[in-house]
C-alpha cells in the first residue's frame, strides 16, 4: 500500500453532530467532551462537535471542543445563512485549527419544496455562506446537500462556485441513502473532472445507512477520488445513520491490496470508543457488527474453533487486537468440538485422562443442547461433578421425579453400583425428599442429612444448579457436590457424592463393614 499524501483519507468524526441526530442520542457536554477526548487520541483529522446556532448548549459543545481539543481540527455545521455563520466562527475561534462547514441542498426537490428557492439564489447563497465563512477562518467545508439527487450540471455549478467563493472541503453527501456504489464513485469522478477548480479542494464523503450501503458507497466515493469520508463511531446517525468509522477504517486497512489507501487512525483506539459511543448514548451495538460487535471476534462452531486454534488467520481476516480487543473468544455452546473444548480445560486448568475427558465432552454436548449459554463456570461445576464421581461406587445413572402442588412425589431411579444396575421407585413429600428416599433404598442406608444446600452456577431459568448434601453417619460427617441443570438431580447427585465419601470412609475404618452394606443391595 502506497502511503503517499495524495492517498490519505482525512476522517471526519460528525458522531456529536450527525450522530447525536438520532432520536434519543443527545449528550451532555461532559459527555461530548469525553467522546472528544477519545476522538483526538484516535487521531480523527476532524471532529464535527456541533451545530452551533441549534441552542445555546451546542454552542458552548463546540466552544469547549475547541478549546480544549488541540490535536484535531475542530468543526461546527452551519446552514447558509450569517447568523449561523457568526455563531459557527465565534464558537470555534478558540480552537488550535477550525473549520467551518456550511450546506445548502441543491437537488430539485429539496430548493423547490423545502427551501422554497430558485437555484440561482441558491448559487448566490453558496458564494454569500462561503465567502462569509472564509472571514472567520482559512478552513471552510461546504456540502451539497442531498448531491446524490442533485442535477450534475447544477452540482458542478454549485461546486465551482463554492470553490471560487474560498472553500477548501467539498462533501456531496448522499443525504437520503440513496444511492449505489456505482453512482456514487462516477459522481466523484464526474464533479472532479468537470469542475474546472476542483483541483483546489479536497472532496469529501458524507453516506448515510437507508438501504445498509453507507460504508460501501463511502469506499466507492474515495475510489471516485474523494480523500475525506464522513462518519460515526458505530454508525450512529439521523434514520439508519451514517457510514460507521470503525468499518471505513478496518476496510482500508484490511483491503490495501485492492484499494490502495490510509487513513492515521489509530485503530486500537476503536473498541474503547464505540463502547463510550454506545454507553454515552444507550444504544446498544448489535452482537453482530462488524469490527464492534460483541461477536465480531468470536467463535462458536467446532470447525471454526478448530481452525482459529491451528491459525487464526483461518477465520480472522484482521487481529482483534488491532481494533482494542484483548483477543478473540471461543464461546462454548452446542457447535463446540473437541479440540476447543479441551483448549477450554486446559485454560481452566484441569488435565483429564482420555475416558474422563470424553465423558465430560458428551456431558457438556447434552449441556449445550438445553442450555442456551455455557459459562466457564458451567463447564467447571461440569467437570468437577465428573471427576469427582468418576472412580465412585456409586453413580445416578437416570433420574425422573413427578411433583405436583397438592400430592406427593415420586421418584424413579436408576443408580450404577458397584458397576450393576440398580433400580427404585419411591415416594415423598417433595421431589428432593422422594429421590434422597430412592437412593436410601438402594444403597441400604440411612445416614443423617444435615444440611442441603442449592445455588445456580450462572444466571437465567437455564442455568445450572450446584448442590452441597452434608451427610452423617455413625460420627462421620462428609459433604457430596453435585452439578446439574436439573436441580434434583443435581441434588441426587450431591447425595450419592457424600455416600460415596462415607464409603471411603467406612473402608478405611472397616473394610468389611463398606463391603457388606453394599453387597445387600
Ligand atoms: C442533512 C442534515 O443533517 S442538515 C442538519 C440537520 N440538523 C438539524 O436540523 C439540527 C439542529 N437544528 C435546529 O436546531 C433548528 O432546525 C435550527 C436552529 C437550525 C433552525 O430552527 P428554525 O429557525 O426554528 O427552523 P426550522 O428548523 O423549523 O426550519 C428550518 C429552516 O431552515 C431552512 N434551511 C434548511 N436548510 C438550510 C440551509 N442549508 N441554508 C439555509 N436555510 C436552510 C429551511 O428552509 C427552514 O426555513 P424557513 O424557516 O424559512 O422555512
Ligand atoms: C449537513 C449534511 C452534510 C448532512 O448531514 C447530510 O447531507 O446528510
Ligand atoms: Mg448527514
Amino acid at each position: 500500500m502506497s502511503h503517499s499524501e495524495a492517498n490519505r483519507v482525512r476522517i471526519f468524526d460528525t458522531t456529536l453532530r450527525d450522530g447525536e441526530q438520532s432520536p434519543g442520542a443527545s449528550m451532555t457536554l461532559e459527555e461530548k467532551l469525553q467522546i472528544a477526548r477519545v476522538l483526538e487520541a484516535m487521531r480523527v483529522d476532524v471532529i464535527e462537535a456541533g451545530f452551533a446556532i441549534a441552542s445555546n448548549g451546542d454552542f458552548e459543545c463546540v466552544n469547549r471542543i475547541a478549546t480544549e481539543i488541540k490535536d484535531s481540527t475542530v468543526c461546527s455545521l452551519a446552514r447558509a445563512a450569517l447568523g449561523d455563520i457568526d455563531r459557527a466562527g465565534e464558537a470555534i475561534k478558540p480552537a488550535n485549527s477550525g473549520r467551518i462547514h456550511t450546506f445548502i441542498a441543491t437537488s430539485p426537490l429539496h430548493m423547490k419544496v423545502k427551501l422554497q428557492m430558485e437555484p440561482e439564489a441558491v448559487i448566490e447563497a453558496i458564494h454569500g455562506s462561503v465567502s462569509r465563512a472564509c472571514t472567520f477562518t482559512d478552513d471552510v467545508e461546504w456540502s451539497a446537500e442531498d448531491a446524490t439527487r442533485t442535477e450534475i450540471d447544477f452540482l458542478c455549478r454549485a461546486v465551482e462556485t463554492a470553490i471560487k467563493a474560498g472553500a477548501t472541503t467539498i462533501n456531496l453527501p448522499d443525504t437520503v441513502g440513496y444511492a449505489t456504489p456505482q453512482e456514487y464513485m462516477d459522481m466523484f469522478k464526474a464533479v472532479i473532472e468537470r469542475v474546472p477548480n476542483s483541483d483546489k479542494a479536497i472532496f469529501s464523503t458524507h453516506c448515510h445507512n437507508d438501504l445498509g450501503l453507507a460504508v460501501a458507497n463511502s469506499l466507492a466515493g474515495v475510489a471516485g477520488g474523494a480523500r475525506q469520508v464522513e462518519c460515526t463511531i458505530n454508525g450512529i446517525g439521523e434514520r439508519a445513520g451514517n457510514a460507521a468509522m470503525e468499518e471505513i477504517v478496518m476496510a482500508l486497512k484490511t483491503r490495501g491490496d485492492v484499494m490502495p489507501y490510509h487513513t492515521r487512525i489509530k485503530s486500537e483506539e476503536i473498541m474503547r470508543a464505540s463502547k463510550l459511543v454506545s454507553t454515552v448514548t444507550g444504544f446498544t451495538v448489535q452482537n453482530n457488527k462488524a469490527i464492534v460487535g460483541a461477536n465480531a471476534f468470536a467463535h462458536e462452531s467446532g470447525i471454526h474453533q478448530d481452525g482459529v486454534l491451528k491459525a487464526a488467520e483461518t477465520y480472522e481476516i484482521m487481529t482483534p487486537e488491532s481494533v482494542g480487543v484483548t483477543k478473540s473468544v471461543l464461546t462454548m455452546g452446542k457447535h463446540s468440538g473437541r479440540h476447543a473444548f479441551a483448549d477450554k480445560l486446559k485454560d481452566l486448568g484441569y488435565e483429564l485422562g482420555d475416558n474422563a475427558f470424553q465423558e465430560c465432552f458428551r456431558r457438556f454436548k447434552e449441556l449445550g443442547d438445553r442450555k442456551k449459554n455455557i459459562y466457564d463456570e458451567d463447564i467447571v461445576a461440569l467437570v468437577d461433578d465428573e471427576v469427582a464421581t468418576w472412580a465412585n461406587r456409586m453413580q445416578v445413572i437416570s433420574l425422573n421425579t413427578y411433583s405436583s402442588s397438592n400430592g406427593e412425589a415420586v421418584a424413579n431411579l436408576t443408580m450404577a453400583i458397584d458397576g450393576d444396575k440398580a433400580k427404585t421407585v419411591t415416594y415423598g413429600s417433595g421431589p428432593v425428599d422422594a429421590a434422597f428416599n430412592a437412593i436410601k433404598d438402594l444403597i441400604g442406608m440411612e445416614p443423617h442429612l444435615q444440611l442441603f444446600q442449592v445455588h445456580a452456577v450462572t444466571q437465567g431459568t437455564d442455568a445450572q444448579a450446584e448442590c452441597t448434601v452434608r451427610l452423617e453417619e455413625g460420627g462421620r460427617t462428609v459433604n457430596g457436590q453435585g452439578a446439574h441443570e436439573d436441580t434434583v438431580t443435581a441434588a441426587a447427585r450431591a447425595y450419592v457424592s457424600a455416600v460415596n465419601k462415607l464409603l471411603v470412609k467406612r473402608e478405611k475404618k472397616a473394610p468389611d463393614e463398606a463391603a457388606k452394606v453394599v453387597a445387600a443391595k
